[in-house]
């Protein structure tokens, strides 16, 4: 594969770029502890994956690795053809507002933001983001709001008064804005029951579809697998 830096503000890789590449990965929290490894993967565009593992297996400290969060004892990671490795820290934080949507377990929304300039702050944060959702960010949030089925009149509102379940539907709307190359998800559905879950699951990777984003999904529920093209299991594997 060819690994390459991407200018500032240009779209990362070549068309035939792997979404998401790793080799030989290795973590370790602290000195003492047996570095957690983790076995390659190499996701093509538009592919969708679905990570399972037991807790504390190592599935949220390998998505802070994919994410460029947390740097790799051993191992690479190229996202899109960029290897992470190889961008300075501002770099890399901008080749993550522009080419990576998140959802964690926590969501991560902006508190005393509305669920609209939630939706609508990767494209502030990313003029590569926001020229995707060209003319208007706002017409693109609203689309994928109404497709997420949030209803319009919390359109408007401060995230903190709205359910769980509608949270979790605004942190992938904000996810999706844009067309990210690449989408991370940390158990975005672990609030949800089961019907809404599958539903939930259903709207994300239609959207991604759509906009031919990946996706790396992590979950304790093997239930979910079905939704996804590519399988893989964790198993705490030490080096
Ligand atoms: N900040 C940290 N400092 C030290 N050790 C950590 C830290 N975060 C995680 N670990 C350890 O690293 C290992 C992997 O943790 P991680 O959170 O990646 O697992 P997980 O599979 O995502 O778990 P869960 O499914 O419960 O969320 C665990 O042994 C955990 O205790």
């Amino acid at each position: 594969m060819n690994i390459r830096t991407p200018p500032d503000n240009q779209p990362a890789g070549g068309t035939d770029a792997p979404a998401i590449q790793t080799r030989a990965l290795e973590f370790q929290w602290r000195p003492q502890q047996k570095p957690l490894t983790f076995p390659d993967i190499c996701l093509q565009p538009g592919e969708h994956m679905f990570l399972h593992g037991p807790s504390g297996v190592g599935k949220s400290t390998f998505l802070s690795l994919l994410s460029g969060m947390l740097t790799p004892r051993k191992g690479t990671v190229a996202l899109l053809g960029t290897e992470l490795s190889g961008l300075t820290a501002s770099r890399r934080d901008r080749f993550r507002a522009d080419h990576l949507g998140v959802i964690f377990q926590q969501f991560n929304l902006v508190p005393y933001l509305t669920a609209m300039a939630n939706v609508t702050l990767p494209c502030r944060l990313s003029r590569l983001r926001k020229s995707a959702t060209a003319p208007n960010a706002h017409h693109e949030a609203r689309r994928l709001l109404s497709a997420l089925t949030i209803p319009e009149d919390l359109w408007n509102r401060k995230v903190t008064r709205l359910s769980i379940g509608q949270q979790q539907r605004i942190a992938a709307a904000r996810a999706l804005i844009g067309a990210p190359g690449v989408i991370l998800a940390d158990e975005p559905t672990s609030a949800l029951d089961t019907d809404n879950r599958d539903r939930f699951l259903d709207l994300l990777l239609n959207l991604a579809n759509e906009r031919g984003t990946s996706v790396l999904f992590v979950s304790h529920d093997h239930r979910l697998s079905s939704h996804f093209h590519h399988h893989m299991e964790l198993s705490g594997g030490h080096a």
